[in-house]
C-alpha cells in the first residue's frame, strides 16, 4: 500500500496554476526524487503534503488518513496528527538562530510530545553523533558552516521520528564542497528503509540513491521511472529537452 497518495491535486497563487491535476504515490522505504525546470510547482506540491500551502483541489492520502479529500480539509486537529509523522528539511535549513544546536533539536519534540529532559538529551547525542556532529551540540547555528547548518537540520527532523521525510532542494543553498557531507547522510537514511521525496538539483545524487526519478515540468507529472529509465530512456519529448539541457 502507497505510504504517500496525492490524486488529481490542484494549486493556484491567483490567475497563476501553479498545480495541475498533480497525481502520483510514493511506496513505504521508497526513494523518490522530483527533478524539473525552475517555477514548475516542485516546492508547492511539497509543501502541500506538509499543509505549508492550502491547496484548491484533489487529495492527499497519508497511509490510511486524508489531509485533504476531493479539495476538503480535515480538522486541524486530524492534520496536525497526519503531518507530525512526516519531516520536512529546507533549502535554507530553517533553524532557529538564538537556540543551540542541541536546543533545535530537542524543542519541538519536548513542545508537541511532551518527552522528559533525560530522554530528549540521549536522543538529541545519538542524532547528532549519527549526523557526525557531536562536537557542536553547544553551538549556535551561525558557527556552523551551510553543510552542517542542513545536517543539523536533518537531525532535528528525525527527532520527531518521521515516517517519511521530505527535501525541498536540500544542498542547493551549499557551496558545492559542502554538497557531500549533506548528500551522504541522506544516503544513509535511504539504506535504513526512510521513505523519501526530495526535490534535488542533483542529478548524480538522483541516479545513484533514488529508487524512482519524477520529472515535472508546468505543474504536471510528466513522467517518471527508474534512474536508469529516466535518464537513459526518456518517453517524452520535454523530460528528453530538460535533460539534454542540463546533463
Ligand atoms: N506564495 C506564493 N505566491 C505567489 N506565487 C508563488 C508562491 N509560491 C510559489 N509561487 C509561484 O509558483 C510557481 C511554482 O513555484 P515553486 O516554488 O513551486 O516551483 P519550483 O519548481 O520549486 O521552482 P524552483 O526549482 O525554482 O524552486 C512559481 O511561478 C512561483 O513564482
Amino acid at each position: 500500500m502507497a505510504i504517500i497518495e496525492v490524486t488529481n491535486l490542484k494549486k493556484s497563487f491567483g490567475n497563476l496554476e501553479v498545480l495541475k491535476n498533480v497525481s502520483f504515490e510514493v511506496q513505504q522505504s521508497e526513494v523518490v526524487a522530483v527533478i524539473g525546470p525552475s517555477g514548475s510547482g516542485k516546492s508547492t506540491m511539497l509543501r502541500s503534503l506538509v499543509h505549508l500551502e492550502e491547496v484548491n483541489g484533489g487529495s492527499i492520502k497519508i497511509d490510511n488518513d486524508y489531509i485533504v479529500k476531493e479539495g476538503h480539509y480535515s480538522s486541524v486537529q486530524q492534520i496536525k496528527g497526519i503531518t507530525a509523522r512526516m519531516g520536512m528539511v529546507f533549502q535554507h535549513f530553517n533553524l532557529f538562530p538564538h537556540l543551540t544546536v542541541q536546543d533545535n533539536l530537542e524543542l519541538a519534540p519536548k513542545l508537541v510530545k511532551g518527552q522528559p529532559a533525560a530522554a530528549l538529551r540521549s536522543k538529541s547525542s545519538a542524532l547528532l553523533e549519527k549526523v557526525g556532529l557531536s562536537d557542536k551540540r553547544e553551538v549556535y547555528p551561525h558557527h556552523l558552516s551551510g553543510g552542517q547548518k542542513q545536517r543539523v537540520a536533518i537531525a532535528r527532523a528525525l527527532m520527531m521520528d518521521p515516517e517519511i521525510l521530505l527535501f525541498d532542494e536540500p544542498t542547493s543553498a551549499l557551496d558545492p564542497e559542502l554538497t557531500g557531507e549533506v548528500l551522504e547522510v541522506m544516503k544513509r537514511l535511504a539504506e535504513e528503509q526512510m521513505t523519501m521525496v526530495i526535490v534535488t538539483h542533483e542529478m548524480g545524487f538522483a541516479r545513484e540513491v533514488a529508487d524512482r526519478v519524477v520529472f515535472m515540468a508546468d505543474g504536471q507529472f510528466i513522467e517518471s521511472g527508474t534512474p536508469e529509465q529516466l535518464f537513459g530512456h526518456p518517453k517524452h519529448e520535454r523530460t528528453k529537452a530538460f535533460l539534454n539541457r542540463i546533463l
